[in-house]
């Protein structure tokens, strides 16, 4: 028997999947300024991102906004582009492999994975309808924002529910909402940035530097804020770091309001003044790096701490596809599976490894 509207979706005879869907904000097609004003459109329309009157906000937008930021953007997009495409995504799509590896060796095809981005593609819709296409009937969804922020982790719910309403026949559906004191999140960072500095050696400050967003929405109950300094509070203990040597900061602000503080670029720039001439920057709320970490880190906010008188700055690498992060994420998604689907490692690596045991038996 078919279902009305769901014929391409279903037979009896498909056995029910589990889907792992993980996403990240996302990046225009192309780092140019058509394309950046078609992305900047989609990303900045968000009521999420820009909590402000919807006709004042749209008069802005349009009149100012997208007539100025595509282009200069674009410069930025251009300086970060690799031959494979935007950062982001690049490193997106490889912890999709990853992920999708371990999963495969844990549960068979019982399990199927697939990555989205929020704003361009490839879409969130596009990612449900392929994975509801393989057979997915119980879906778990990872936003790869380690703190909660309603303009990005609630975002991605908006876009999965506003998906869903085209939809007849909705999955069981688990989101992880944050991961900011995940202990194998933690242990993840505090290893990378133990190995940054047995190759680097260790500065006089460690700058933890998060995404901003406006201080209004901290003030009407965003707990973003709190993560990112609990997130801090646990890496600087694992670390054994004592005051004085580690502060966190927040960057990339747009607008006109006021925004979380201390600024990152403020700090930088003052820094040398307190005497302060090495640091080492890691940005852990990044879970790639992208536009915000290579360019605005690692390229300007090096260039204010160097003009204002310092005289060594590192800027330590997000977690991207390392073997380490890959760990993390299938400890986090195991976690979340707990019930739903049992491992039972892939019947064909099984048979394989099988048949390498006997084919050594015999050579003995
Ligand atoms: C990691 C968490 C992020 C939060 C919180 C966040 C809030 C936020 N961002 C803007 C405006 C912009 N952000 C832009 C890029 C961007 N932002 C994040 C992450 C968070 N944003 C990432 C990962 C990226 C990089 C994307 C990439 O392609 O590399 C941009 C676009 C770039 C630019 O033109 O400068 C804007 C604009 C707001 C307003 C906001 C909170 C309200
Ligand atoms: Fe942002
Ligand atoms: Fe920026």
């Amino acid at each position: 028997m078919k279902y009305q509207g769901m014929s391409e979706h279903f037979t009896h005879d498909q056995p029910a999947k589990t889907g792992v869907l993980i996403t990240n904000l996302g990046t225009p097609d192309a780092p140019t300024t058509s394309a950046l004003r078609r992305y900047l459109n989609q990303f900045l329309s968000d009521p999420r991102v820009i909590e402000l009157p919807r006709l004042l906000w749209w008069l802005i937008l349009h009149g100012i906004v997208l007539r100025t930021r595509p282009r200069k953007s674009a410069e930025g997009y251009r300086s970060v582009w690799s031959e494979e495409g935007s950062p982001l995504l690049v490193h997106t799509r490889n912890q999709y492999e990853g992920l999708k590896d371990r999963l495969r060796f844990r549960y068979g095809k019982n399990v199927e994975v697939a990555y989205a981005m929020r704003y361009g593609n490839p879409s969130i819709a596009s990612a449900l309808e392929d994975l509801q296409r393989r057979g997915v009937r119980q879906l778990l969804v990872l936003p790869m924002y380690p703190q909660y922020s309603a303009s990005t982790t609630g975002s991605t719910f908006d876009a999965l529910a506003q998906d869903f309403q085209q939809r007849r026949w909705l999955p069981d559906l688990r989101f992880i909402s944050h991961y900011h004191d995940f202990e194998p999140y933690i242990e993840a960072l505090a290893r990378k940035i133990e190995n940054f500095w047995e190759e680097n050696g260790r500065p006089d400050k460690l700058i933890l530097s998060y995404h901003g967003v406006p201080r209004r929405y901290l003030l009407n109950g965003d707990p973003y804020h709190c993560e990112c300094h609990k997130t801090t509070r646990l890496l600087a203990a694992r670390l054994g770091l004592r005051e004085g040597e580690y502060k966190t900061t927040f960057q990339s602000r747009f607008g006109r309001e006021e925004w979380l503080k201390p600024y990152t670029d403020e700090t930088m720039m003052s820094l040398p003044g307190e005497g302060v001439k090495s640091v080492h920057v890691v940005c852990p709320g990044f879970s790639s790096d992208c536009l915000e970490t290579i360019e605005e880190i690692d390229e300007e906010n090096r260039e204010y701490f160097m003009e204002a008188g310092g005289e060594n700055f590192h800027y330590i690498p997000a977690l991207n596809a390392d073997e380490g992060h890959i760990d993390m994420i299938t400890a986090l998604v195991e976690k979340h599976l707990q019930g739903w689907t049992l491992p039972v490692n892939d019947p064909d690596a099984l048979a394989a490894a099988r048949e390498r045991a006997e084919a050594l038996g015999a050579e003995r």
